[in-house]
């Protein structure tokens, strides 16, 4: 565990980059930095590697004080990445990548085939491995950036706005890759990024800072979304705050009807039959290949008609079992009919939901949580359960962590 203990850093000019901040840094997790420009994510992160040093507090790492290591010693036990990824211009990746391992004495075959170990870890073709950083595009050289500093296996990982430079699509890859790595490796991983969705999607432990280096709120991005601790914090989430708190709802407990669904080759006597009992909810049917493949829906009225009905397209599909309310209420927002469809591993139709029924599986599920909710908001001044603000004791919550690993979707 990383403690941060009433941490201060005062530059000379009187600029208070961070202000007595206290954080409890959770084991084989992933914590993340999130904030404004300014307000003082990159001081905190290199006052752990110490590349600043504290102007007050302390900083413990399992529970001895870092100053009282070696400072490369103690680097070596934290990997660091940043934007850019930082890598030697002149040196190939795998020379990059067995940077560390080289300076710890291994030889070149060893570091070499710990490199090429990396790459595929990291999701990097190991035809790469004798390029030069300039050959690679942008999100090629984040990857070479994680595995370098994954080289030497360290158990800390400080990550710094790691995959602010790259696109979207890209940046979205190369997250997914750290969740998967991270699920294979179980780092403690400091992330640094003024993007509140980054923090959503990849922090166990989520802490706000606001400027002057203030902890606005600690806490898991879960309950980060249901109950922010004061207006800064909520701003900064954004306006579709309860629509992205959805996310860590799953869908799996709302209710499905297969009434609505009929395979393309049903008879006319089949689909009247069927529409007499859909007709009070929904005039449309939802059509399925011989397999059960959606294909759209149709009004009941000209299928039974056999005439060549008009299918409307049924917009996009939720997984049943992967996916949260989130995505099951975009897919009715997003259907012509306003009926979602949900479908199992093998694409197959697993059922529909009309948005009523995702309404009250909201409501549903917001009650339930609810109760979870009063309990950690009385923990933060009774049990020490969350911290929220400076004055806040920085105890984490395991099983709230636990929680917040399940369905975002
Ligand atoms: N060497 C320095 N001397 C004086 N002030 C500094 C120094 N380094 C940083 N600061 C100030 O400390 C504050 C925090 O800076 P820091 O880089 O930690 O913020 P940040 O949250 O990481 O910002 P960004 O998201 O823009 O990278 C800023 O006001 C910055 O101008």
């Amino acid at each position: 565990m990383i403690e941060i203990d009433a941490v201060s850093k005062r530059y000379p000019d009187g600029t208070t980059a961070v202000d007595r901040l206290t954080l409890e840094i959770p084991d084989r997790s992933i914590t993340v930095l999130v904030g404004p420009s300014g307000c003082g994510k990159t001081t905190t992160l290199r006052m752990i590697n110490r590349m600043i040093e504290p102007t007050d507090g302390r900083i413990l790492l399992d529970g001895q004080d870092i100053r009282e290591r070696p400072v490369n010693a103690l680097r070596r036990s934290m990997g660091y990445v940043i934007q850019h990824a930082g890598l030697f211009p002149h040196r190939t990746i795998v020379e990059n990548i067995g940077t560390v391992p080289r300076l710890l004495g291994w030889d070149r075959q060893r570091s070499r085939s710990r490199a090429l170990e990396l790459m595929e870890r990291v999701g990097l073709d190991q035809s790469l491995a004798k390029r030069y950083p300039y050959q690679l595009s942008g999100g090629q050289q984040q990857r070479v950036g994680v595995a370098r500093a994954l080289a030497a296996d360290p158990p800390v990982l400080l990550m710094d706005e790691p995959f602010s430079a790259v696109d979207p699509i890209v940046r979205k890859g190369l997250q997914d890759e750290l969740l998967r790595i991270q699920a294979d490796l179980g780092k403690t991983i400091v992330f640094v990024t003024h993007d509140i969705d980054e923090a959503i999607k990849l922090g166990d432990m989520v802490a706000v800072l606001r400027e002057g280096g203030y902890l606005a709120q600690y806490a898991p991005p879960n309950q980060l979304l249901s109950a922010p601790a004061d207006e800064f914090v909520e701003d900064f989430l954004g306006a579709d705050r309860g629509i992205r708190h959805l996310s860590f709802f799953d869908a799996s407990g709302l209710e499905l009807t297969s009434e609505p669904i009929v395979a393309e080759d049903a008879t006319p006597e089949q689909i009247r039959a069927l529409s007499a009992r859909t007709a009070p909810q929904t005039p449309y049917l939802l059509v399925t290949d011989t397999e059960g493949r959606p294909l759209g829906w149709s009004r009941a009225a000209d299928l039974a008609a056999g005439a060549d009905a008009e299918r409307l397209p049924y917009g996009h599909a939720f997984h049943l079992g992967r996916d949260s309310l989130r995505a099951a209420l975009d897919s009715a927002v997003l259907s012509p009919t306003g009926w979602a469809v949900a479908v199992d591993d093998e694409g197959r139709a697993a059922g529909v939901a009309a948005q009523e029924t995702i309404a009250e599986a909201i409501r549903t599920a917001h009650a339930a949580r609810s109760v979870v909710t009063d309990k950690v908001v009385t923990g933060q001044a009774g049990t020490e359960k969350v911290v929220t603000g400076q004055a806040g004791t920085g105890k984490v919550v395991t099983d709230e962590v636990a929680m917040d690993k399940g369905g975002r979707s």
